[in-house]
This record gives structure tokens, sequence and C-alpha cells, in this order.
């Protein structure tokens, strides 16, 4: 498959800065990259290089197969691109602003309206088209930023933080508007919220102080929360050596409440077994729940461990 954006071995220094440190990686159609970090770890300086809008101190950027630097026009026809400001002109209305940055994306005359329109659906803006942009909700003006950077139809789409101040319903419908983005472009959103890719996004990549730490599929990145932890609810005292005694388990450790904790070796699926074991001893099975680590928790870890190889 070909790739819509390939990065390799990008560098950006600010002075003795190193903001981005050797970051390599592809996008492909239908994928939605999540590139997450705490603040500072480097996502705008990626996204701007990424852009054509800052240039990397060392390494190559292809847009669909064009170098960002030796063919900016031809890259950028196929790029969108929201800033983690969005540049908004206040005093317009929605449709007087939309129109602007077709004109500005080059769309001739023939395809514009249908272009607005269909930017305007997409992102649910039809009602609010005649209003100024200023009078809108923070979640609306963040729809019309996202409507300027899809209404080219470009193969790629950058989003930079695109749910920052925004309310839980806002969110939520930007995120179902990137998901569905992502069926017929690329796209990378950066965000320092982390259940924002696992909600949104088909791929992660962590990065840290500049560096990519970790780059996994969203499935894969759930194996990686997977524990080999499970613990029952039961109406009765369930009994330690029973447990014991099932092949797999290798401890147990009992919590208030008649929960009860079991620490397996994670190679087979033992609820069939406990169940059956809960039955058949009267204990009264109330619940069995399979821990997970938190999205949190992997962060934490690997950029600890990061940290721990880096000094
Ligand atoms: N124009 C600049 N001049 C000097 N240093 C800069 C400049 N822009 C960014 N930096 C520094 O580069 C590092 C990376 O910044 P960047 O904005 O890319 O991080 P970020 O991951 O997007 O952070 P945030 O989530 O806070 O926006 C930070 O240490 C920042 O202070």
């Amino acid at each position: 498959m070909s790739h819509l954006i390939i990065a390799e071995h990008l560098y950006r220094y600010y002075g003795k800065l190193c903001a981005v440190d050797d970051v390599s990686f592809t996008l492909s159609k239908g994928e939605v990259l999540g590139f997450l970090g705490p603040n500072g770890a480097g996502k705008t300086t990626t996204m701007q290089m990424l852009c054509g809008n800052l240039a990397p101190s060392a390494g190559l950027i292809t847009i669909n197969g064009y170098d960002i630097l030796d063919k900016p026009k031809s890259a950028k026809l196929k790029l969108g691109y929201l800033p983690d400001t969005p540049p908004l002109y206040r005093e317009l209305t929605v449709d007087e602003f939309l129109h602007y940055c077709a004109r500005l994306h080059r769309l001739t005359r023939g395809h514009i309206s249908k272009a607005i329109a269909t930017a305007k659906e997409r992102c649910g803006l039809r009602e609010v088209a005649s209003r100024l942009i200023g009078n809108l909700s923070k979640g609306f003006q963040q729809r019309v930023g996202i409507a300027q950077a899809i209404l080219h139809n470009p193969d790629v789409v950058i989003l930079d933080e695109p749910t920052v101040g925004l309310d839980p319903i806002q969110i939520r419908e930007i995120r179902n508007l990137i998901r569905e983005l992502g069926r017929d472009h690329g796209v990378i959103l950066s965000t320092h919220i982390l259940p924002e890719v696992q909600e949104s996004c088909t791929h992660v990549q962590i990065i840290q102080h500049g560096k990519l730490i970790f780059h996994e599929t969203i499935e894969g990145l759930n194996r990686q929360l997977k524990t080999s932890t499970l613990q029952i609810k039961t109406r009765l005292p369930a009994d330690f050596n029973s447990l014991k005694a099932i092949p797999g388990i290798l401890s147990v450790e009992g919590l208030p409440g008649n929960i009860t904790r079991l620490h397996h070796d994670n190679t087979q699926n033992l609820n069939e077994h406990i169940t059956e074991t809960a039955v058949r001893l009267g204990w009264g099975l109330l619940e069995i729940t399979e821990m997970k680590q938190s999205l949190e928790d992997v962060f934490v870890k690997l950029t600890e461990s990061s940290h721990r190889n880096a000094v």
C-alpha cells in the first residue's frame, strides 16, 4: 500500500533544544493516527513540519509522494490542517469564511459551492451557516476549523489538539467526526488526552522529549493494557484452596466484601473453570471481572522506562 505520509528521521532544533529527535513513521489511507504526548513533548513541532509550516533541521517528509520542501504546492494540495488555535475570522459568517478558504485552497468557481455544502454537511454546520463565527460556541468554532481543513477533500488531515477546551458533548461529536474522516482520508491528530486515542484512532504513537517511544495499533495497545489478573465477587466467601487448584492460577488474594483477586499465567481463559468451581461449591458467583491497566498506567510505564534508558 502506498503511504500518504512518510516521515523519515525528522529532527528539529530550537537553538540547542532538540524538540524533535529522529522521528520516523508512515500514515496510510483509512488510518487515524493518534500522536500522544505530554506538554512540550514535540507534537506541535512535528505537526508543523508535516504541514510545511516549519522546516525540519534534518529529515524527509513526503505527502502523497511529494516532498514537502521540494514540491510544497503539490504536497499541500493534498493536505488539510487544523492548528492548535483554529485560524478563524470571527467577524465573518461561516459561509463567508468557508468561501474565503475555498479560494485560498484554489478551488475553481464551479466547485466552490459544492465543496462548501459537503464540508458543512460533514461537520454539522448547516444550521449555523449564516451566523458570525465570533458568536458561535467553542465546539462549533472547532467544527468550522475542521471544515476549512477538509474543504478541498485532502488525502491527509492533520488536527492539532482538536478537542481542547470543548465540553463532553462537543468532545463526543468531534471524536465521531474524526472517526468518520478516517474512512476516506488519512488522519493524524495530536492530543495529550489518553482516552482520546482509544476512542478515535486506529493507531497510536507516543512522543516524549522529542523521541517516539511507542508505535502500535489500537489492538496492540489494548493487548498491552491487559493484565493477568481476574477479580471475582461472590455471595459467600470463596475457598482459596479450591481456586488455587485450578490449573493456571498462580496466587489468590482476598479483598473486603467477598472479593477475591486471582493472578494467573495469562495463557488460557480461566472464566469457564472458575465459574464451574464457584457453582459446584455454591459460593454464589456475582461478578467476574478482567482487570485492565488504564492507558495512563501504560503511559507512565513507557515514559518511565524511556527515562531510565536515557539516564
Ligand atoms: N518557537 C520555539 N522556540 C523555542 N522553543 C520552542 C519553540 N516552539 C516550541 N519550543 C519548545 O520545543 C518543545 C516542544 O514543543 P511543542 O510545542 O512541539 O510540544 P507539544 O508536544 O506540542 O506541547 P503542547 O501539548 O504543550 O502543545 C518544548 O520544549 C517547547 O518549549
